[in-house]
């Protein structure tokens, strides 16, 4: 598996024991390091008249010296913008010693119409705002409209969380090195980094098992194992059944939504749960999706009870208040109307059903946390998740991987913390984080359609993290390649042809 992503701290561990295992040393390292760099210029920018290195003092400047090193071998008129030198006998100091150009100092650093910037001033080891000259070769790139080529990370992004510290170069692609780290796919940073380009170092799967790492890049590779294709005897029950609640008269089209969705991504049977008053507006609606009237929880045992539904949606269009909460808290302890031989497998909140807690968010943590509540899905986006967890949404030391995790540890729930670099995180820490997205999915009823797709995966007997997971990537690509014109309604009839390509890319299947 290549999709894990590396914190600073594994990637120099993985370092560390690819040099320990031998042969290679930490300069073979940062040589094939700077090579993969200097080819990635020769390659985009065969006309570059003149190539600006800026090497900082550890080793993502020492990786700069190789670059400045083959470039000049190559013919390329190439500069060395240095701040600071190396550490006596560090492999930076090496790779600087190995390379015959004359650094100048950082602070003098300008350029001409034409020219390239290799930033290598610093990658994992970024460990405060960028400031003095560093700040000022920012500025100057900018200024001038200069491509660059980031090395490892564009100096200023953190590679832990993708925030940028005090300023940041702006790539127009960055090269890394045997696995993507996580500031390359969190905001700001994604919009930092231009393309990326997975260059291989030396540094085997073998070590990275060794690892354990928990962050990955959403996507297929992660979760289509799991993926749910009908049995040849399957019949619709066996394909699970997801309940979809409904709010009022006014308010029925989110649930609709979601239910569409649910259906689309093969659960075998739908229902709606309308409040009587909506069962008309409901009934004029629904085709092949199912219509129950659920105005309390003796309906909702009821449908348990009779219907043995696999998977339900609260949320979207609900409302938000007493009626609400009383909803999630009899779905999460619903577990003693189940006999052993059928069980509910998940629950998905989203909208109201998470903003209805938010004054009494323990409540529902507490209930989650009962040995016999059914899995739960919580979708909130930023508005939402404040809501739920304002002491974590606040704390400015938190990324948004950090945050999405601890709300999940805290909630005992998965957490899909939703945006534009979505992240899915479970409670064992586990998490992922989505980079297949578009604008286009910015657009009302979005949310809904994705808490359907969960639902639907869940009722199908996907473990939880990896519903969440393919649930966002699945809605995300259908968004992105339908594209311009995108509404809600189109993303249930969207998913089909990337549906259609994970069925037939199954392994069991090929
Ligand atoms: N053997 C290895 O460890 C390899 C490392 N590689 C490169 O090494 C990089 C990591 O190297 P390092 O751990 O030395 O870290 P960096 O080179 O990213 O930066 C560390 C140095 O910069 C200083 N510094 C950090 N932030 C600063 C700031 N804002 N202002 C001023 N000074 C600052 C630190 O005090 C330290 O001296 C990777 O990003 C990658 O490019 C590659 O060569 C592959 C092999
Ligand atoms: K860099």
């Amino acid at each position: 598996m290549s999709n894990e992503l590396l914190s600073p701290a594994e990637m120099s561990e993985a370092d560390r024991l690819t040099i320990a295992a031998g042969p290679t040393d930490g300069i073979g390292l940062m040589r094939r390091a700077g090579e993969a760099v200097a080819a990635e210029v020769l390659k985009r920018y065969p006309a570059a008249t003149h190539v600006h290195v800026l090497c900082g003092p550890g080793n993502n400047g020492g990786d700069g010296y190789v670059v400045a090193r083959i470039l000049a071998g190559s013919g390329v008129v190439t500069t060395i913008w240095a701040s600071g030198t190396p550490r006596p006998e560090s492999d930076a100091a090496l790779a600087a010693a190995l390379c015959p150009l004359k650094p100048r100092p950082l602070s003098g650093f300008d350029a001409g119409a034409g020219s390239i910037v290799v930033d290598a001033l610093y990658g994992a080891g970024l460990s405060k705002p960028l400031s003095g000259d560093a700040a000022k070769a920012v500025d100057t790139a900018t200024a001038l409209h200069l491509p660059v080529v980031a090395v490892d990370l564009p100096s200023g992004v953190s590679g832990a969380g993708g925030e940028i510290m005090g300023r940041a170069f702006r790539a127009e692609v960055t090269v890394t090195f045997a696995r993507k780290k996580p500031g390359h796919l969190l905001l700001p940073g994604r919009g930092q980094c231009g393309e990326i380009v997975l260059a291989d170092i030396g540094i085997g799967d073998g070590i990275i098992a060794q690892l354990t790492v928990s962050t990955f890049e959403n996507g297929p590779d992660l979760w289509l194992q799991e993926f749910p294709v009908p049995a040849v005897d399957a019949h619709k029950y066996k394909r699970g059944h997801v309940g979809v609640f409904s709010g009022g008269p006014s308010a029925t089209g989110a649930a609709r939504l979601s239910a569409l969705a649910a259906a689309r991504s093969g659960a075998g049977a739908v229902t709606v749960l309308s409040p009587a008053n909506a069962m008309q507006v409901n009934a004029a609606h629904l085709t092949s999706v199912m219509l129950r009237k659920a105005d309390d929880s003796v309906d909702i045992d009821a449908f348990i009870g009779e219907r043995r539904p696999s998977a339900f949606v609260l949320g979207p269009g609900f409302g938000v208040g007493e009626r609400t909460r009383k909803f999630a808290l009899a779905l999460l302890t619903s577990g003693h109307l189940r006999d052993t031989s059928t069980r509910i497998d998940g629950l998905v909140f989203d909208a109201d059903a998470i903003t209805s807690f938010r004054e009494a968010p323990d409540v529902m943590f507490e209930a989650s946390r009962q040995p016999n509540a059914p899995a739960l899905v919580m979708t909130p986006h930023d508005g939402e998740f404040a809501r739920l967890f304002p002491d974590i949404a606040g704390d400015e030391t938190l990324s948004k991987l950090a945050k999405a995790r601890a709300a999940a540890a805290r909630a005992n729930a998965i957490v899909v913390y939703k945006g534009a670099d979505t992240v899915i995180a479970a409670p064992n820490g586990r998490a992922a984080i989505n980079a297949n997205g578009a604008p286009w999915l910015a657009t009302a009823g979005s949310g809904d359609v994705l808490s359907g797709i969960v639902a639907g995966l869940l009722a199908q007997g996907m473990a939880p993290f990896h519903a969440a997971c393919a649930a966002v990537w699945i809605h995300a690509e259908a968004g992105r390649r339908f594209g311009p014109g995108l509404i809600a309604e189109d993303l249930p009839m969207a998913m089909v042809p990337v549906l259609r390509e994970l069925v037939e890319n199954q392994p069991d299947l090929r």
